[in-house]
């Protein structure tokens, strides 16, 4: 038996919490089994003044841990998997999704209740295209604000006065015990999740069947199904950078049901569709989704939205 595990982590409050989540419930199922954090500092961390999608995408903050683990220095990853990249390098792949946290983004303010509360111009901080577009849709009005950073020194810069409103995704926030925060959470109909939103994954060695064994208790196969749906509509729309792509999968009466969305970055042309079928073909439903999204014309929008980056 494997006596030590090593897990790579982002150093962020919130990757910290995640691994330290795994940690424990892996310290609780295997009482003789040392279980070590191994802290990373990634890209994306150290690059904090620009939106990702200029920098080179979301694969930024997995790098350096997929490194960790084909160098034996860490044994598995702990992701977000709304920021696990479509493809991994040979040799590393996704073993264990968890059971999937509240998947809705919030609406956070010091001063207004709801994004329906917020007066004329108001300023609200996101860096997610695909929050800024679904924002701009309903409320053309609103002025969009860059924010990026972590969790903390997001609600930091709100307390600071630069921002009227924050969106960020309620998971984090409840995570990380701010869900006093949270003065309203957005339905899915106002703001469509990004694909894997509130979803914890990890990643490993495909051959290491002694770790995979080791983690396994840990996968939730209900949110597994609908973390593949989502993320095989975002592969088929090559949605690898940071881009005005949603999407969200339900279980409904025994069948999944995904929805998706393609916008425009000023929210004028947003199109939506959605998908019913079968658990089993949970990354169909994904594809066929994404094709449809594709010819009701997605990839003009996107072709646009790579011009601007
Ligand atoms: N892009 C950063 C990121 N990656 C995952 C989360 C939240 C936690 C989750 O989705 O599981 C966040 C912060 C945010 O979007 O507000």
């Amino acid at each position: 038996m494997t006596a030590r595990l090593r897990i790579a982590t982002r150093t962020s409050a919130l990757a910290l919490w995640q691994a330290n989540y795994v940690k424990d419930r892996l310290a609780a199922l295997h009482p003789d089994l040392t279980v070590e954090l191994v802290p990373l500092v990634s890209k994306g961390d150290k690059i904090l003044d620009v939106p990702l999608a200029k920098v080179g995408g979301k694969g930024l903050f997995v790098k350096e841990l997929e490194t960790a683990m084909l160098d034996g220095e860490a044994d598995i990853a702990v992701h977000s998997m709304k920021d696990v990249p479509m493809e991994f390098p040979a040799g590393l792949g996704l073993a264990v999704i968890c059971q999937r946290e509240d998947p809705r983004d919030a609406f956070v303010s010091n001063t207004y209740p709801s994004l329906a509360d917020l007066p004329q111009g108001a300023v609200v901080g996101t860096s997610s295209l695909r929050r800024q577009a679904q924002l701009l849709e309903r409320r053309p009005d609103l002025q969009i604000k860059f924010l990026r950073g972590n969790v903390n020194t997001r609600l930091a810069k709100l307390d600071a006065g630069d921002y009227d409103a924050i969106i960020l995704a309620a998971a984090g926030l409840i995570r990380l015990g701010f869900h006093d925060r949270i003065a309203e959470y957005l339905m899915t109909d106002v703001s469509l999740p990004a694909g894997g939103q509130g979803a914890v994954g990890i990643e490993c060695r495909t051959d290491d069947d002694a770790i995979k064994a080791l983690i396994a208790p840990l996968h939730h196969e209900l949110s597994a199904q609908q973390v593949t749906a989502e993320r095989a509509m975002n592969r088929r729309l090559e949605g690898g950078c940071q881009v005005p792509i949603g999407c969200f999968a339900i279980h409904q009466e025994g069948q999944l049901f995904l929805r998706g969305l393609v916008a425009s970055t000023d929210g004028k042309r947003i199109l939506r569709d959605e998908i019913r079928g079968p658990v089993a073909q949970a990354e169909t439903l994904g594809v066929t989704l994404a094709e449809r999204l594709l010819a009701a014309g997605a990839d003009a929008i996107l072709a646009e939205v790579y011009g601007q980056a």
